[in-house]
């Protein structure tokens, strides 16, 4: 079982040299090949996303990816910036189906911004369409406006699309994980000003036809974000698009105490998957030797459960981190009075011991 580890950038490359370790400790004859990607490729190769890691990743089983992003890249061309190197990722793999579960887990109820009783026992599934949407929509660019509310000034432009097969396949997973879980999916829109979100729920409902098992209710993207934080245990399974799920999902990071405890996994149709934290490179904190290495580790686990069909030891690294939490280990963004402070490596130092 082949691995492509993609560090990256920032806090990127810390995370992930826990959670190699980690996998490294199962024993599993996993064979983890490392390079460069984001800024850092940049910087020695020209290229945020170079041929050889793309051909890497498309190889390999499975990808491990830290994060990429710097705010000294961001006056670079638009190719160039790091942020590239993992759209490119997404969709030269064809990873339409972004899971991003939020779990509050008992030992961090204290750690949300929101109240105990609203997150206690909280467990949803966002899952975002990756490869769509007006994040990858054409046309999009910069020119003299021809017309609007100031011809002849500048203005910017991107697209938002959908077509229906894009909408059907992530509709389908997302009606398939609803089955194994509570069997209710929200669908997240904007139907009510969007073509392409009309498009959206029309064929959301469609699908929802063949799961006559599953309960489907439809919500405007605005009211989702409210509802979020007002009683966010009402939802179970969402399905929503490219941008809003990229919104959702941080704030849903925050009903799990932090955006540091929010794993992801992205799939294509294969199964083959990339794996990464939900949070970027937090340049605020690199190098410091304090970001969560958690997400990371989650992210980890989730590759031995989807990708590589080794779900005991996917098992095994999950209770490990409900071991080191219920020890009182807390990397200072999930630090609450009465646990012990401890950093990346310290943290990866305990799950591996955790790990029995
Ligand atoms: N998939 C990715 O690679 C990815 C995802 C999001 C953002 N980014 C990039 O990362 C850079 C920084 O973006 P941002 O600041 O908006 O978002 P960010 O997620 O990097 O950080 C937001 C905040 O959360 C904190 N944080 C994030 N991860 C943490 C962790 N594991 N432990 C503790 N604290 C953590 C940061 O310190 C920061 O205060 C940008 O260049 C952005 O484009 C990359
Ligand atoms: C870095 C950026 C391109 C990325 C996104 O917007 O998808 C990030 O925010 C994420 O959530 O994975
Ligand atoms: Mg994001």
């Amino acid at each position: 079982m082949k691995i492509a580890v993609l560090p990256g950038d920032g806090i990127g490359t810390e995370i992930v040299e826990q959670a190699v370790r980690v996998l490294k400790a199962l024993d599993l004859k996993l064979e983890m090949e490392t390079a460069l990607v984001g800024g850092a490729a940049y910087d020695a190769h020209g290229h945020p996303l170079p041929e050889a890691t793309l051909q890497l990743a498309k190889e390999a089983d499975a990808v491990l990816f830290g994060a990429v992003g710097d705010w000294k890249y961001d006056t670079l061309d638009r190719p160039l910036r790091p942020e590239q190197a993992i759209l490119g990722l997404r969709k030269n793999l064809g990873l339409f189906a972004n899971f991003r579960p939020a779990i509050c887990y008992e030992q961090l109820v204290g750690a949300s911004s929101l109240k105990p009783e609203l997150v206690a026992g909280l467990d949803i599934l966002i899952i975002r369409e990756l490869t769509g949407d007006i994040y990858f929509g054409q046309p999009r660019g910069r020119r003299v406006s021809p017309d609007g509310h100031f011809p002849g000034a500048e203005e910017a432009f991107d697209t938002m699309r959908y077509s229906r097969p894009e909408i059907e396949r992530i509709a389908r997973v997302a009606f398939e994980a609803a089955r194994k879980r509570s069997k209710r999916v929200t669908s997240v829109d904007k139907a009510n000003v969007l073509e392409t979100f009309q498009l959206w729920k029309d064929v959301v409902t469609e699908i929802g036809k063949e799961y006559p098992d599953v309960e489907l209710d439809h919500m405007y993207v605005d009211n989702a974000a409210m509802q979020l934080v007002k009683a966010p245990k009402k939802f179970d399974v969402v399905v929503t698009g490219n941008m809003f799920g990229d919104i959702l999902s941080d704030a849903a990071a925050m009903l799990t105490g932090s955006i540091g405890m929010l794993p992801s996994a992205s799939l294509n149709s294969s199964n083959q998957g990339l794996y990464e934290p939900s949070h970027g490179s937090a340049p605020d904190i690199a190098g410091k030797g304090v970001a969560n290495p958690l997400a990371t580790i989650l992210s980890a686990a989730m590759m031995l459960r989807f990708s590589l069909n080794q779900v005991a030891a996917a098992d095994r690294i999950e209770s490990a981190v409900q071991k080191v939490l219920a020890q009182g280990l807390r990397t200072p963004d999930i630090y609450s009075e009465g646990t012990t402070k401890v950093g990346t490596r310290e943290m990866g130092d305990a799950v591996l011991k955790a790990l029995g």
